[in-house]
């Protein structure tokens, strides 16, 4: 079986690389670009780091799309932004593949300019990667995989195949009859991870445990997602073994509970001070590269003004993460100025 990735960058490395660990008669091509793809490509092998002693895998490197040609599985791992240009290199090559977008962000309309519907599989990953060096990637957190089949089915035998695949990886992998429900779910959750990235805070200990963060920026934020979803008539799904937004937002209003607030503080920072989610989106703020916030979190602001609402909390998001890409990498604000500016939102 071969299985290549469009975009082998944190996400897409880890899981190929697991996939051919786990399963060794997997070939396995990570297209990719930068001096991590150059790395693998000279070494012919990726370094994964996670809950386990540093593991080497064999693997293929490349930046040149026509290496994916024959593959059976290609699994779309480029930032939502660079899918149209990654998709339109890769399409003369795709053949008869199955095409798995494993992003954020809502992207069905570029993929399937090149790549017929029913061999077109969309989902999510709620696992969190990095890159700390080039030719390595490190799992911060281990978690699930949900992917599943559009709402006319006509994709149900590429979801069945696309799961069974992912699951070599060993991540526990999901099919979800409204996988749309699930991605607007992480889409939510992604919002305040977001918003305390933009202060370098760590999300559980710095942002969510802290009284005035929470009241300021994480619970707007989770009360507007839910508004717009519901106003649009957005049906949630759950993320399987993982806190949804729901779950969040009741998360903040326990941590308001005077008796169980300290106790529950205290637990999350035990767990999230040792491993600290890096959201993607902190990640490429911190290099000074161009976020795919508009396609994330625009994607919120987008189906609001749609069914004629508004989505402030989330655009003062966007907004933000602009003005730290446009100051360059690692000019973050402060939690207070981040809060500040949340504020100014209600006085308006
Ligand atoms: N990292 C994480 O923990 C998580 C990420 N996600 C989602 O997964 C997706 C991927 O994220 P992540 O892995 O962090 O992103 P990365 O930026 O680490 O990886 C994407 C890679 O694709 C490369 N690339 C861009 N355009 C092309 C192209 N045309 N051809 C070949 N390669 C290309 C990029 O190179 P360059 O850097 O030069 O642009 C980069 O190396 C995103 O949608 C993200 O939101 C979801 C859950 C967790
Ligand atoms: C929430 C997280 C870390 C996945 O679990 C993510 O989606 C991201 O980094 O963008």
């Amino acid at each position: 079986m071969k299985i290549s990735v469009l975009g082998a960058g944190a996400i897409g490395t880890m899981l190929g690389g697991l996939i051919r660990d786990n399963d060794p008669t997997c070939q396995v091509v990570l297209l990719g670009r930068g001096p991590h793809i150059q790395t693998i490509r000279d070494t012919g092998r990726v370094q994964l780091q996670g809950p386990w002693p540093t593991r080497e895998v064999q693997v293929i490197g490349t930046d040149n799309p026509a290496d994916i040609a024959g593959s059976d599985i290609v699994l779309v791992t480029v930032k939502s932004q660079a899918t149209a240009e990654a998709i339109a290199a890769a399409a003369p090559y795709i053949d008869s593949a199955i095409v798995v977008s494993v992003q954020n962000g809502f992207n069905d309309a570029a993929l399937l300019k090149h790549v017929n519907e029913e061999r077109l599989v969309m989902g999510i990953t709620a696992t969190n990667v990095t890159v700390p060096e080039p030719g390595t990637a490190s799992l911060q957190f281990n978690g699930t995989i949900v992917l599943g089949p559009n709402a006319e089915r006509t994709n149900a035998a590429s979801a069945t195949a696309a799961t069974k695949t992912l699951e070599k990886t060993g991540f526990r992998v999901f099919e979800e009859a409204n996988v749309e429900g699930v991605r607007y779910n992480k889409l939510a959750i992604n919002s305040p991870g977001y918003a305390a990235s933009l202060s370098q805070s760590n999300f559980i200990t710095e942002a969510v445990c802290h009284r005035g963060w929470r009241t300021a920026v994480g619970k707007p934020l989770a009360d507007e997602c839910l508004r717009v979803f519901d106003t649009a008539g957005v049906k949630l799904a759950r993320i399987p073994k993982l806190p949804d937004i729901r779950k969040l937002r009741g998360f903040f209003g326990k941590l308001d509970s005077p008796l169980l607030g300290p106790i529950v503080g205290t637990g999350a920072k035990l767990i999230f001070n040792r491993r600290p989610i890096q959201f993607s989106l902190y990640q490429d703020l911190l290099k000074g590269k161009g976020t795919e916030v508009d396609h994330t979190l625009g994607e919120i602001v987008r189906l609001a003004e749609r069914n004629g609402t508004t989505a402030p909390y989330n655009q003062m998001v966007i907004d933000l993460a602009r003005e730290i890409e446009n100051r360059g990498a690692g000019k973050f604000f402060t939690r207070e100025e981040v809060i500040d500016r949340f504020r100014q939102i209600e006085s308006r």
